[in-house]
């Protein structure tokens, strides 16, 4: 596993304080976010792939700094958004796939075959030269997963990843995370997908509130909100 490392790290956004002197090491395997509304989860994960950069202390993925090698950070750090909307850019499926790989300067038998592994991985394959943005919100947001995947980043961030999906789209992607071999970071709202995490963090108001097992995370998470 990679090494994330926020070493006295804050963020200012517009002179307002949003997260304050956050110090976290994370090595684990599966990393669950939670808290409430604007409490800072979304900042605090951005950070870990330099879409915002810490205005105090540090962040680090395997001692790369995020604030000053973002581009270098990326190619490690995969990040998946809410509304996968954001994420589809190409017209068709194995095209967006595709797309994701053009910097990768990969042989095109490679690249080709990779496509085709991830499609299929995503249960996509047959989706392949569909409309992307006909596709349905789960597959879409499985798309973004897979455009995401393909180029085999170490590190996996998802920001809400199932909050736009019912019920059954929700269990088939958190059950896709679940199954990745690689680290992943993911906020939610929806605490039954950390049971089987092996950390879960709590921010409230821009401070770390809790941090340890899911179960007494997420009892810690409850008590407060009451
Ligand atoms: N670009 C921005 N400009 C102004 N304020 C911002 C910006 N980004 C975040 N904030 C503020 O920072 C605080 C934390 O926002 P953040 O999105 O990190 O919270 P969150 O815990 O992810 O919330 P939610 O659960 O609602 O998604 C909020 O008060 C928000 O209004």
């Amino acid at each position: 596993m990679s090494i994330i490392e926020f070493d006295r790290a804050g963020c200012e956004i517009g002179g307002t304080p949003v997260l304050r002197d956050i110090t976290l090491t994370l090595t684990e395997r599966r990393i669950g976010i939670i808290g409430a509304n604007g409490s800072g989860k979304s900042t605090l994960v951005r950070m870990i792939n330099g879409l915002v950069a810490p205005t105090t202390g540090t962040v680090t993925v395997d001692g790369i700094d995020v604030a000053r090698k973002a581009r270098e950070v990326r190619r490690l750090v995969g990040f998946v958004f809410t509304n996968p909307d954001t994420q589809i850019v190409m017209p068709t499926v194995r095209e967006d796939v595709a797309f994701t790989l053009r910097r990768h300067r990969l042989p095109a038998a490679e690249a080709a075959a990779r496509v085709d592994e991830t499609l299929e991985r995503f249960g996509l394959t047959d989706l392949a030269d569909r409309p992307a943005h006909r596709l349905s919100g789960g597959q879409k947001q499985l798309l973004a997963l897979a455009a995401v995947l393909v180029a085999r980043p170490a590190i996996l961030v998802a920001d809400e990843p199932t909050t736009l999906l019912d019920a059954r789209n929700a269990r088939l992607v958190s059950e896709h995370l679940e199954r990745l071999d690689q680290q992943i970071v993911v906020v939610s709202h929806q605490l039954d997908l950390f049971e089987r995490y092996d950390r879960v963090i709590v921010i409230d108001d821009g401070r770390i509130a809790a941090d340890g097992e899911p179960a007494a995370a997420i009892d810690a998470y409850r008590a407060a909100i009451g």
